[in-house]
């Protein structure tokens, strides 16, 4: 047993399945939803038939739709839920953190009304201070975790102590997590990879093969990099399990919400049709528009991204993505 107690906001695919990863590492969780049935689900059937069909959760697990009592001598206050509503379901529920608990962000999003990363807008929300507040990033896909197929992530938190805490409460023996204090440089890999992901996801959509999506995937990293290091972030994150280890795992697999969301756009379905097919939180559409401005305010070029918002907010034809990217003036390899 870690003795902690976690309290995770959030019932869907991700949330739940790091709340089944905290009670196999020892923890006593309880999850937040907005939903009777899904709660009902989970504490008395063992199960989120909605999220993770024919995954038997442990037995330990509780949800309720009463955040005080979900929250009530929590140590660490995990969420879970799409990026751009979480401000707005976190403050009301600040009151009902503990004093001195952790946070912990599992979203891989930025704030569209404010370009501000999670981990700030957590902190913000919550009211924890900035180095009590830790992000998990890596190659995730939840029903494979769910499914406790082995894999390792990151956890980031300025503070190194935080991190460690919060690596000991989720270490199991099909999970691993790897310190990092670099926060800037985990999240943006974790919201850009969604972005690189639609554009793979178009591509393959199209019928292309695997040189185009080694090509995306490889420049993609290029322009997140670039993008991290105007913003602060250390070099050696970028071909981490954060980095290269997400992108690879979320332009790779039909899981992926970003990934086939993109594949039904990239097949001739509108950005509508494509939101509704493919279900579940794609944070890459929104996050697209954010992380294209954070670029622009730092000055650097995202020319994957920028491609990407003008196929989902701006009318591109998605035969047009390839011959707007390769039409780019030549240059020299690197960043
Ligand atoms: N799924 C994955 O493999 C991974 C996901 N992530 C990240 O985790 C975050 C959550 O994604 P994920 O769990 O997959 O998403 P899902 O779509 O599976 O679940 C979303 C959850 O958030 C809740 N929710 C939706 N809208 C709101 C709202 N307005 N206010 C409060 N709660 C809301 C949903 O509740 P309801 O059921 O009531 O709609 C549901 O519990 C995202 O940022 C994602 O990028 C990170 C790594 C892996
Ligand atoms: O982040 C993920 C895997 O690491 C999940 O990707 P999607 O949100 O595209 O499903």
């Amino acid at each position: 047993m870690t003795g902690l107690r976690a309290a995770v906001l959030g019932t869907g695919s991700w949330g739940t399945t790091f709340a089944a990863v905290l009670a196999d590492a020892g923890c006593d969780v309880a999850l937040w939803g907005r939903r009777d049935d899904v709660c009902h689900d989970i504490t008395v059937e063992h199960r989120n038939e909605e999220y993770l069909p024919g995954i038997e959760l442990p037995a330990g697990l509780r949800a309720s739709t009463d955040a005080e009592e979900v929250l009530d001598a929590a140590d660490l206050v995990v969420v879970a839920i799409p990026s751009q509503s979480a401000r707005a379901t976190l403050e009301p529920l600040a009151d009902h953190v503990p004093a001195g608990a952790i946070a912990v962000s599992l979203m891989k999003g930025v704030e569209l009304t404010s370009d501000r990363r999670m981990s700030q807008v957590v902190a913000e929300a919550l009211g924890v201070a900035y180095d009590r507040v830790a992000v998990v990033s890596g190659p995730n896909l939840a029903r494979e975790i769910a499914e406790r197929q082995p894999t390792a992530t990151v956890v980031a938190a300025v503070e190194e102590g935080t991190a460690q805490l919060v690596a000991g409460a989720c270490a199991t023996g099909y999970f691993r997590p790897y310190t990092n204090t670099d926060v800037v440089g985990v999240e943006l890999c974790g919201a850009a990879k969604n972005v690189i992901a639609l554009a793979v996801g178009i591509a393959q959509g199209r019928g292309l093969g695997y040189n185009t999506m080694a090509t995306v995937i490889t420049r993609g990293l290029v322009e997140i990099t670039r993008l991290g290091l105007a913003l602060g972030a250390d070099a050696e994150t970028f071909p981490g399990l954060a980095g290269m280890g997400d992108l690879m795992a979320t332009c790779a697999s039909p899981l992926s919400r970003n990934h086939t969301l993109g594949s039904h756009l990239g097949q001739g379905l509108t950005l509508e049709q494509a939101i509704a097919v493919t279900g579940g939180t794609a944070e890459g559409v929104k996050s697209s528009r954010s992380i294209l401005e954070l670029a622009t305010s730092v000055g650097v070029e995202m020319p994957i991204a920028e491609a990407v918002v003008a196929v989902l907010h701006e009318g591109l034809p998605v035969d047009e993505l390839a011959p707007r990217l390769l039409g780019r003036p030549h240059r020299a390899e690197g960043l």
